[in-house]
């Protein structure tokens, strides 16, 4: 980094009576000003009676031309080779500043610093097109302390002020329209556009004075030209034109263009005391750093301007106040920033405005002592580095071509895949997921095509889980019915657990009574269905949700090994029948009752075994969280515990991993014991309900039997067998028969009923009505058979 004075020129203008108290030694770039000629007031008295005033250089009578070769034209070259630059006019109302940095637009021959170095640019960028210059132009002004654009569209009065961000250590103005120009015109056209717009107000000291600070950029871009060379120079031209100093007696304004003059001249204040301290900081440094000679001319120079600055230079304060003005913050690198730094203060010449001019020689005599940091400033080329990216993949294409033809696999492209080829390797997949087609029916290449493979594997996932999930929740039941389906987690489901069928034993339903699970052992499937599967039953329209042909494929067919005469009855007979045989006969009862007693044991015990499952499975998520929590905290922050690293997230992943475990093992195993039970207690069930149908048809074969023998029918009914004993159908209740229990049979006229009517008085098959209380009527013999009679 390299520190560079910021070098000042003056400027005066001309004039026909120019005062005899200015002197300019154009040998030494100095202006000399005999104070004692002055008459009365003034400026502050120096010590001696004349001032002298260095400079880089004085200009006088010069054409606009020869201004920007001696001022301009070093910065702007410096601009082309990646310096940040900012060349500023400053001066006293209708000094010459705008007249510098614009020109007369009237004769091309007094076009200004703007439009030369616009030129001098462009004719670089047309020079050495293999440097790929590229230019961009933005233009402001701040007007009453507000930042207003005059690209591209006209300012508006309800235009709102832009912002002055820092940005990697350089002023940027947020949101300003930066406007791309490919030809000096081009730019031109962007600036007079904006100058069109500026903020200008007539005074009698200037019929186009400016109302605001105007600040015209150029952002130049500038490849190395080289292909070998990764980075770009990235830099910009500030070109200010500041608004001037204006002493309100003698412009004569009033009302706005007044109140303009003052924030002009408080923004100028501010502008003089950023340089005075920025002085003062430095002038501090040198002094800690012992370079006395140098603090002592600095020291001296703000002695004209500032005591206080030197008050707090031994104060040892170091803070400069850029921020306290738009226009300071816009200037922060033109004084002391990376950049190079040119000042072209501008001053009448005539003795009337002599007090102005010693100021604005003052201020510059100041600002000659500023300091700044201009680097050149480079990024990376991101064309270069991605041409060089493209060669390089072009030439492992090649390298792997070669190989390929080598190991006798030239076919094979390294190419992006296509939308066609890609479209096909979805149908592959989408045959091998439906299994019509095998596993090399999905050709691997290269890498990337086993990437894009993946990806439509989990494309293809995705889209068949979405419409399980659609047809599930079409048929009524939900995307965790077939989640949570004891076939996708057959170890740990202790059985069907919704729904107990035991319940509906020995209860009436639509088709007939049911008998519940009586399955074969080898009623359930040995694998569940696969997705696929599931979703093209799921598909067909005579299938639903809760069918036995799908989801509830663990449900069996009821027995079906019942007397004849039993399926010759409708449905309500058989009903009647079977509610009978339990509710009336002893035998029935108890074996009611005991089934009974059975299914509320079972029920309580899967209840158990729910809530087993539940834990088992709940353990199971949480060690499964607790794993891709760890997988997912490789990176976590890392805690020391003495000299030892420790990982705290890890600790307490660790602990709950175990809690987990433990509860799953401990719920495991008990669910284990307790499927061993249920299994048992199940079957001791099924025995049950096997027993009642049993001893029912039997009762029922019986009953049929005794058709025509009221007083046998009755006394088999109401529980006594032994009065049957002696009948044709004895063999029936093999040996299990109490003889002891005979009752009389009631007489055949006795119609009394007592109790409800329970009886089968539909039933042809039994030509009598059934009372409780033993009361029978005989009824019709002959009964046509129901439609539900087989
Ligand atoms: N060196 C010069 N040679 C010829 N004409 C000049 C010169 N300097 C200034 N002028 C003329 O003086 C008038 C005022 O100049 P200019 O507008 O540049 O002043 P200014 O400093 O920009 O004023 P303000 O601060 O009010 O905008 C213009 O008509 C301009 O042409």
């Amino acid at each position: 980094m390299g520190h560079h004075r910021v070098k000042v020129f003056v400027r005066l203008r001309p004039s026909c009576r120019p005062s005899t108290a200015i002197h300019v030694d154009h040998a030494a770039n100095t202006i000399r000003i005999d104070v004692q000629k002055q008459h009365g007031g003034g400026p502050p008295r120096p010590y001696n009676d004349q001032m002298v005033f260095p400079f880089d250089n004085v200009i006088q009578s010069s054409c606009q031309e020869t201004v920007f070769d001696q001022c301009a034209k070093s910065v702007v070259e410096d601009i082309l080779g990646g310096y940040n630059g900012t060349i500023l006019t400053y001066g006293q109302t209708g000094s010459g500043k705008t007249y510098t940095m614009t020109g007369d637009t009237k004769a091309y021959a007094h076009r200004g610093i703007i439009p030369r170095a616009v030129e001098r640019i462009f004719a670089e960028k047309v020079a050495k097109p293999e440097a790929g210059i590229t230019v961009h132009v933005s233009y402001l002004e701040v007007y009453n302390e507000g930042i207003y654009d005059l690209l591209p569209q006209r300012r508006l009065a309800s235009a709102v002020s832009l912002t002055a961000m820092e940005d990697n250590g350089l002023i940027e103005i947020k949101g300003l329209n930066k406007m791309h120009c490919s030809t000096e015109a081009e730019a031109l056209k962007y600036f007079f556009e904006g100058e069109r717009h500026r903020s200008v107000a007539p005074h009698t000291l200037n019929q186009m004075s400016s109302r605001s600070h105007c600040v015209f950029t150029l952002f130049v871009e500038r490849h190395s030209g080289l292909r070998t060379l990764e980075e770009v120079t990235s830099c910009k031209l500030n070109l200010v034109d500041l608004a001037g100093l204006e002493r309100l007696k003698r412009t004569e304004v009033g009302g706005q263009t007044k109140k303009e003059a003052m924030l002009i001249n408080k923004s100028l204040s501010f502008l003089e005391q950023v340089v005075s301290h920025t002085l003062r900081f430095a002038a501090l440094v040198m002094q800690k750093q012992r370079l006395s000679l140098e603090a002592y001319y600095l020291k001296s120079a703000l002695h004209w301007a500032d005591r206080a600055a030197v008050y707090a230079l031994r104060q040892g304060t170091g803070h400069v106040p850029f921020r306290q003005s738009r226009l300071t913050t816009l200037l922060k690198d033109a004084l002391g920033g990376n950049c190079k730094t040119v000042l072209i203060a501008c001053a009448w010449a005539e003795d009337f405005f002599l007090d102005e001019t010693i100021s604005t020689l003052r201020f510059a005599q100041r600002v000659k002592y500023l300091k700044t940091s201009a680097i050149i400033n480079k990024k990376p080329d991101d064309a270069n580095i991605e041409r060089k990216y493209v060669r390089e993949i072009s030439d492992l294409k090649q390298e792997l071509a070669l190989r390929d033809a080598l190991t006798g696999r030239p076919s094979i492209s390294y190419d992006d895949l296509t939308e066609e080829t890609r479209s096909e390797l979805r149908e592959r997949i989408q045959a091998f997921l439906a299994e019509e087609a095998g596993i090399d029916s999905i050709p691997i290449e290269n890498f990337k095509q086993v990437k894009e493979l993946l990806c439509l594997f989990k494309e293809a996932q995705v889209s068949l889980r979405r419409e399980l999930e659609k047809l599930l929740r079409d048929y009524g039941g939900g995307p965790d019915t077939f989640l949570n389906h004891p076939a996708t987690d057959i170890e740990m489901n202790p059985g069907s657990t919704e729904g107990d069928d035991e319940e509906y034993v020995g209860e009436l339903d639509t088709e007939g009574f049911h008998v519940g699970p009586v399955a074969p052992d080898d009623a359930r499937p040995d694998l569940p269905p696969s997705p696929h599967a599931m979703v093209r039953a799921l598909r067909s329209p005579e299938l639903r949700y809760g069918d036995d042909t799908l989801l509830d494929y663990n449900k069996s067919p009821p027995i079906k090994a019942a007397p004849p005469d039993l399926w010759d009855l409708d449905l309500e007979e058989r009903n009647e029948a079977f509610l009978e045989y339990k509710h009336n006969t002893e035998e029935g009862q108890i074996q009611e009752q005991e089934l009974k007693t059975k299914t509320a044991e079972l029920r309580m015990r899967k209840r158990s075994a729910r809530e087993l499952y539940t834990t088992v499975n709940n353990s199971k998520h949480e060690i499964a969280d607790v794993k891709l929590l760890d997988s997912a905290s490789k990176a976590g922050a890392r805690v020391e515990f003495g000299n030892q690293a420790f990982d705290e997230q890890k600790y307490h992943l660790m602990q709950r991993f175990r809690v987990a475990r433990s509860a799953y093992q401990r719920a495991f195993q008990e669910l284990k014991e307790v499927k061993t039970n249920l299994e048992l207690l199940q079957q001791e069930v099924r025995d049950c309900k096997q027993k009642l149908l049993e001893s029912f048809y039997r009762w029922f074969e019986t009953m049929s039997m005794y058709r025509g023998d009221m007083s046998k029918m009755e006394a088999f009914s109401s529980g006594s067998p032994a009065a049957v004993v002696s009948g044709p159908k004895q063999s029936v209740y093999k040996g299990d028969i109490d003889v002891g229990k005979v009752e009389a049979p009631l007489p055949a006229s006795a119609g009394v009923v007592t109790g409800s009517k329970l009886g089968m008085t539909k039933s042809p098959g039994l030509n009598h009505e059934i009372v409780k209380g033993s009361v029978m009527v005989p009824q019709q013999q002959n009964k046509t058979r129901s439609k539900g009679g087989k």
